[in-house]
């Protein structure tokens, strides 16, 4: 709890929540979010509950929340509620559709239009059906779960696939309704739309819901059904959404509440915020954000930053091998631990043998594994990852992954911007993978290709990144923005006021 006096937006925000109204409150990078919640908590003399993100927000909110907020994830009510009968088949290893096809008796191929779709295209399908329903409001799995895959180009076309696969589904979903038997490879998300379809209600006279801009609907059901004896508050960055679940319009801004902001930065200074403001005004954002007038930043050109955010994981490999080469201490924020267990794995898989990686225990082959994170939904978070290896070979990232020094030893930290959410560092360079959109149907005179238009969810990552920094910002692999004709810069308050 902040022992600081509030804004001027802190306070409208406790006075709003006293009232008892139903909150979204806009919560810029750096302007103190978790210290409003607390402040909000400390008004009430209600038990409330507060839903985080992840794990270890929800951990780290808890430290700082009085005794009348318990924290916890979705996916933890869930757990308690529902989950915890399914522990044994969410341990068993990842397998291939081609397998669980088989185990499933699913062998036939058909052909839809110019499509081809073999009884593992299908299986792959059927799953995403699924899952396309555990992320919906839905209570029944229909014809609006069925994914359009490229190629089927037409409603008769959806027709025919539904009609193949929709029945898949539904025998997908029956299969994962037993606890101890069943073939079909258990998920978070199954569960969670288990508890969903339960009508859950979450104890507590008021609810707060943070990261609510990357809310996908099923969470945001089982939310807003708590407004029946609950006062809801959404917190988040509409501009920070990297999920689109709905497109352009996020939960918060369709939330029919009292809209607050915080607008004020704590974390940088005026040249910072004009640089963020920049990119709101691109994403099309509903919130400007003001500096602190006491911190002092700028935009600079910086030699030894303090941390180097890249758009890719491949970009950040490249980053950190130029580091090494230099002599440099290196750390790599977020997933060092499971990129290095996943190389151990590929290096087994390459050279014919089997790997102990508990998770890719059923594949015999790196080239399997290549598929499998192509083709198949539930491999899509290893993607970065498999492209990472075959980009710069097995043999350099494990020798680049043995050279990392932790995060407190680290002179540099690189990171990409996704992981770098949340984090704040007092010098920063965006790394050369932030290129420049290029337009594909225009060239200008001298050949070079005319410069795109910036895509909102680009811009948004974008935003992320220049806002981690607080004193230092080293545009790097932005800079194209200062000659785009969409990159003029608002001026920022202090500027117009003098
Ligand atoms: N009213 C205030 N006056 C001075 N400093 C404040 C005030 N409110 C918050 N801060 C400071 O702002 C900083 C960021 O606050 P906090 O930890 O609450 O943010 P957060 O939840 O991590 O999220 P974000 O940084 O995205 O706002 C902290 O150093 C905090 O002390």
């Amino acid at each position: 709890m902040s022992s600081r006096r509030p804004t001027a937006e802190q306070e409208a925000a406790v006075e709003a929540f006293r009232r008892g109204d139903d909150l979204v409150l806009q919560a810029g990078a750096g302007t103190g979010k978790t210290t409003t919640l607390t402040m909000l908590g400390a008004a009430s003399r209600w038990q409330g509950r507060y839903l985080a993100f992840n794990r270890s927000i929800a951990r780290e909110a808890q430290r700082r929340f009085r005794g009348n907020v318990r924290c916890s994830t979705a996916h933890a009510l869930a757990f308690k509620a529902v989950g915890h009968r399914f522990e044994e088949r969410m341990e068993r290893p990842r397998m291939a559709t081609a397998k669980l096809a088989q185990l499933l008796g699913i062998t036939m191929n058909v052909t839809i239009g110019a499509r081809h779709l073999r009884a593992s295209t299908l299986c792959s399908l059927a799953r995403d059906t699924v899952m396309q329903f555990c992320y919906s409001a839905a209570d029944v799995l229909s014809r609006l779960h069925v994914p359009w895959p490229k190629g089927i180009s037409d409603e008769h076309e959806h027709d025919q696939l539904v009609e193949i696969v929709l029945p898949l589904a539904e025998r997908m979903w029956a299969d994962l309704q037993t606890p101890d038997r069943g073939k079909v490879p258990f998920k978070h998300d199954h569960y969670l739309k288990m508890w969903a379809l339960s009508r859950p209600r979450i104890y507590g006279e008021f609810l707060l819901l943070d990261e609510a801009q990357d809310t996908n609907p099923v969470v945001e059901q089982v939310f807003l059904a708590q407004g029946a004896h609950a006062q809801l508050v959404m917190v988040g960055d509409s501009a920070q959404a990297i999920y689109g679940w709905r497109g352009a319009r996020d939960v918060m801004t369709g939330f029919q509440a009292r809209q607050l902001a915080l607008s004020h930065s704590f974390r940088f200074g005026p040249a910072v915020a004009a640089e963020a403001n920049r990119w709101l005004t691109i994403a099309h954002a509903p919130i400007r954000l003001t500096g602190s007038p006491t911190v002092r930043s700028e935009l600079a050109p910086v030699d030894t930053p303090k941390a180097i955010l890249c758009r890719t994981n491949g970009g950040a490999i490249a980053e950190i091998l130029t580091l090494l080469a230099g002599g440099r201490r290196v750390a790599l924020a977020g997933r060092a631990a499971e990129l290095r267990n996943l190389a151990e794995a590929a290096r087994d898989l390459q050279a014919g043998r089997r790997t102990t990686h508990r998770e890719l225990l059923l594949f015999s082959t790196w080239g399997e594994v290549q598929d499998y994170v192509e083709w198949d939904r539930d491999g899509r978070d290893l993607l970065p990852f498999v492209d990472v290896i075959d980009e710069h070979g097995v043999d350099v990232v494990l020798r680049t992954l043995s050279q990392l020094s932790s995060e407190t030893q680290a002179e540099v930290i690189v990171s990409t911007a996704h992981a770098a959410k949340g984090r704040e560092w007092p010098t920063v360079r965006i790394a050369g993978d932030f290129t420049e959109p290029d337009d594909p149907e225009d060239t200008s005179l001298g050949g070079d290709p005319a410069p795109g238009t910036i895509e909102p969810a680009e811009a948004r990552l974008a935003y992320v990144a220049v806002t981690r920094a607080q004193y230092r910002l080293d545009l790097g692999g932005l800079s194209w923005i200062n000659q785009h004709p969409e990159g003029e810069r608002p001026a920022s308050l202090a500027e117009r006021r003098a």
